[in-house]
């Protein structure tokens, strides 16, 4: 039986995930032995500086590639969110595990809520998406740059000058901490989530049929339908983290609904979209054609000015 070689970025987080779709592997069935091997990436490298000012998402994934590519490991897990729109032609998402929770959730300080939060209240994130929803929702709020891993940040908030900080629920999921600190799930109509949160994508070489077939066992079709019609929407656009921007998408029966947003850092101007199709791609393109239309195109053109 072959010994699969599991890539993995060192990050508790990176490692975590790993272990799990692993563990929930061999609970499918999967009779092989799997060796992880840690990664060190260029994100992983650079921890003081805001992230989309520095080449955003291929900085988690392009030594893991160059492996997979080498063979020197055989699949990866990503968070989806940090996988670039285009993978190398090699390479393909062979498997998405089922959805968690999408949504962003908020972390106060000394039992403030976002209703009770005060005036002014200093706010950490790394995200361009949720500071410019988060000013639009309160604009009177101090958007402060944060960043590090996800302890690294729930320990900023206590040492540091933070009065709330805001992370993807699924993070804190996976790293199995929602009984250690008080949150706020933030509805997504509020807070339109990153495109991909809260999806594992698993990616492998399209050639390995061995890998594929054994990675199929936690395929989560739905899930898979999601991020498509989300991860066409953001290709479209052209978006990056470098921009504001966010795409959500359900999908009930054969239908999947889409809200699309695009936003001006300041959070002054907030475009969003919500349609529903039975085709996950043409969704994703007449939503982003749609917010384009509307003065998307505008807002993206001054935000990357
Ligand atoms: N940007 C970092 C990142 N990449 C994936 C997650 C966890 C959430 C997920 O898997 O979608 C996080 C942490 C966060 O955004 O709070």
């Amino acid at each position: 039986m072959r010994k699969i070689i599991v890539g993995s970025r060192r990050s508790q987080l990176a490692m975590t995930q790993t272990k799990w779709v692993i563990d929930q592997l061999k609970k499918a069935g999967a009779q092989n032995e799997f060796e992880i091997k840690e990664i060190v990436t260029k994100g992983d490298q650079i921890v003081d500086v805001q992230l989309s000012k520095v080449g955003g998402k291929g900085l988690f994934v392009k030594e893991i590639q160059q492996q997979m590519l080498a063979g020197d490991i055989d699949f990866a897990v990503h968070s989806m969110k940090d996988v670039p729109a285009e993978l190398p032609e090699e390479l393909y998402i062979s498997c998405m595990p089922k959805r968690v929770d999408a949504r962003d959730v908020l972390i106060c300080e000394n039992g403030y809520t976002l209703e009770t939060l005060p005036e002014g209240a200093v706010i950490g994130t790394s995200s361009l998406r949720r500071g410019a929803q988060m000013l639009a929702a309160r604009p009177d709020f101090d958007i402060q740059w944060i960043r590090g891993n996800i302890d690294t940040r729930l320990k900023k908030l206590e040492t540091e000058n933070f009065n709330a900080i805001l992370l993807a629920k699924a993070g804190l999921e996976r790293m199995g901490w929602t009984d250690r600190v008080d949150f706020e799930a933030l509805d997504a109509d509020m807070m339109v989530p990153a495109v991909g949160q809260g999806v594992l994508a698993i990616e492998s070489r399209k050639d390995d049929a061995e890998v594929t077939a054994i990675l199929q066992l936690l395929h989560d079709d739905v899930t898979a339908k999601a991020a498509t019609a989300e991860r066409t929407f953001l290709k479209a656009i052209e978006g990056s983290c470098h921009v504001p921007v966010g795409g959500y998408a359900t999908v009930d029966g054969d239908n999947v609904t889409l809200t699309g947003l695009i936003a001006s850092v300041d959070g002054k101007e907030v475009l969003r979209v919500t349609k529903t199709s039975s085709d996950a791609v043409a969704l994703g393109k007449d939503v982003a054609d749609d917010l384009l239309g509307r003065g998307g195109r505008e807002i993206l053109a001054s935000v990357n000015a």
